[in-house]
């Protein structure tokens, strides 16, 4: 049937677009990952430093999603600690996907094979950025997929469930819609998008582990790295 996108979904999609290209991480920042320190100390500083820079990002952009700021305040806490990582694998997998100008996707693989990750997580993280990569997303798609990705209603310790649904819900269908517009030669793309996000989450559990094997080498996180993640 003849899909349309609502003049409400249109207004939706333009908040969420908006608020992602608004927040990105500072230029200055990025370009950081083409200083030429190379050591696996230097790296894992710098990986932590990007990090730290996309909370930040993450949660002005968070605060941009209709409805998230008139959730209970435990709750969209909970959101945020629970989207996190995964929030930020789709942000990192953008970096390799869109060939960054200046070989940001080159220097941003060999400094995260080079940061004290071992090689079990590797696999599985870089078939996620492959599996990214070869949807070609477009800037819209990445928006609301992140959206999305924190309007998780089944994440720990949220308590009102249905508050989060009632505000993913929309984000879900107007995604949806997108696809068939976007990508009509692939009437399973939209299926493949929600795929990517049950692969998220098994990212999860992978990087539950990445962060203890850094914490039992001594490496230090931030402080806000440290209230995201619980650790410390
Ligand atoms: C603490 C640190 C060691 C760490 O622990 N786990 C992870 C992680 C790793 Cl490895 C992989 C996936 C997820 C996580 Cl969370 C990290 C590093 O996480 C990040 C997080 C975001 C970004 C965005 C970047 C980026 C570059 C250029 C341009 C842009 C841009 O947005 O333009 C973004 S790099 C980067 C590194």
């Amino acid at each position: 049937e003849k899909v349309e996108i609502t003049k409400e979904q249109q207004a939706l999609m333009k908040v969420i677009a908006d608020a992602y290209n608004r927040h990105q991480i500072p230029q200055d920042v990025a370009k950081k990952l083409l200083q030429d320190q190379y050591s696996a100390e230097e790296n894992f500083l710098l990986l932590t430093e990007m990090a730290t820079s996309q909370v930040q990002v993450l949660v002005e952009f968070t605060k941009n999603i209709p409805g998230f700021l008139s959730l209970n305040h435990e709750d969209q806490i909970a959101l945020l600690k629970g989207s996190a990582v995964e929030a930020m694998f789709l942000r990192s997998a953008q970096v390799f996907s869109k060939k960054m100008p200046n070989g940001h996707n080159e220097v941003l693989e060999d400094r995260i094979r080079r940061s004290g990750i071992s090689e079990e997580f590797m696999t599985p993280m870089f078939n996620f950025y492959k599996s990214i990569g070869v949807l070609h997303m477009v800037q819209e798609e990445q928006a609301l997929l992140t959206a999305i990705t924190i309007l998780t209603p089944d994440r720990p310790y949220v308590k009102d469930q249905q508050a989060v649904e009632r505000l993913q819900e929309p984000m879900l269908d107007l995604l949806r819609k997108l696809c068939v517009l976007q990508h009509p030669q692939k009437p399973q793309y939209f299926a493949c998008l929600l795929g990517r996000l049950t692969e998220l989450r098994t990212l999860n559990y992978y990087h539950a582990e990445m962060l203890t094997s850094w914490r039992m080498n001594d490496h230090k996180f931030t402080p806000l790295l440290c209230e995201i993640w619980d650790v410390e």
